[in-house]
């Protein structure tokens, strides 16, 4: 069991969550969202929805005019050590893997958070194998992150959060600038985590291939949450909110099936 996380919490609860930005630009205006332990969700929406927004309050690195969020029953809150546990639980990969990795070693990288943790030792080399197997990367421990080609360096951008044991992986764009090959198989290891996931994207069919649940933002305001193939097969719905599939869909024959 996660340290410190209540078993029947959901990993994430984020209540009535409005946010101006300090030029007075109201980006959220009161957002509600329950993530149960173990569910995948993919938050869509058009530019400006407000995503990364939301995103940036979940662990901490902005703080809400009003309302709440927790994960695992815990408030975020601004004392450090609230703080730094919410910044363990919620493990964030950004878009960019470069804006994560900057040591010499791919395993270096790894450790890097583990290590801020207090961990030494068998304790932290046993996180950074486990972390890197997860993402099929044991191979290139010794290896230069800038050596590495792009999907392979987001792969260890997603082993350097894993290592921290999240209760929640946030994954901005996780499928952007992959060749179908790597997005396919970035895909399958995503599949595996067991971890909650929320997810945002624009890459709808990767939705549909990882999420059963999905919630679109759009003007700051959740305007739709539901099953995945009931929002992807909702074309007015899709329409009204920027959002396009890039061919007719069937919620009965999955895009671009997932191959394991
Ligand atoms: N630092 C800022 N100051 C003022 N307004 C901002 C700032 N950052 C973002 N905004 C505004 O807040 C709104 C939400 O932006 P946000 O980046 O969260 O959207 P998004 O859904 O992540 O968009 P995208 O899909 O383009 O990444 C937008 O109207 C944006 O212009």
């Amino acid at each position: 069991m996660i340290r410190g996380v209540q078993p029947t919490a959901p990993s994430l609860d984020v209540r009535g969550v409005r946010y101006a930005y300090p030029d007075g630009h109201l980006a959220l205006h009161g957002v509600d969202l329950t993530v149960a332990r173990g569910e995948r969700v993919a938050l869509l929406g058009p530019n400006g929805a407000g995503k990364t927004t939301l995103v940036l309050h979940l662990n901490g690195i902005l703080t809400a005019t009003e309302g709440s969020i927790a994960v695992g029953g815990l408030t975020v809150g601004p004392d450090r050590s609230t703080l730094a546990e919410i910044r363990r639980r919620v493990g964030i990969v950004f878009q960019d893997p470069d804006d994560q990795l900057f040591l010499p070693t791919v395993a270096e990288d790894v450790a890097f958070g583990p290590a801020n943790l207090g961990l030494r030792g068998a304790e932290l080399a046993a996180r950074v194998d486990e972390a890197l197997a997860a993402v099929g990367m044991s191979e290139h421990r010794d290896r230069a992150p800038h050596h590495l080609s792009f999907g392979q360096r987001r792969r260890v951008a997603v082993a350097t959060v894993l290592a921290m044991r999240p209760e929640i992986l946030v994954l901005d764009e996780p499928s952007s600038n992959l060749d179908p090959a790597a997005r396919r198989e970035l895909a399958v290891i995503l599949r595996g985590l067991p971890v909650t996931l929320l997810m945002v994207t624009h890459d709808l069919p990767y939705a549909f291939e990882l999420c059963d649940r999905s919630v679109i933002l759009d003007g700051g305001r959740i305007v739709a949450d539901g099953p995945t193939p009931e929002i992807l097969g909702d074309e007015p719905l899709l329409a009204r909110h920027r959002l396009e599939l890039p061919y007719p869909f069937s919620p009965t024959l999955p895009p671009a099936p997932v191959r394991e």
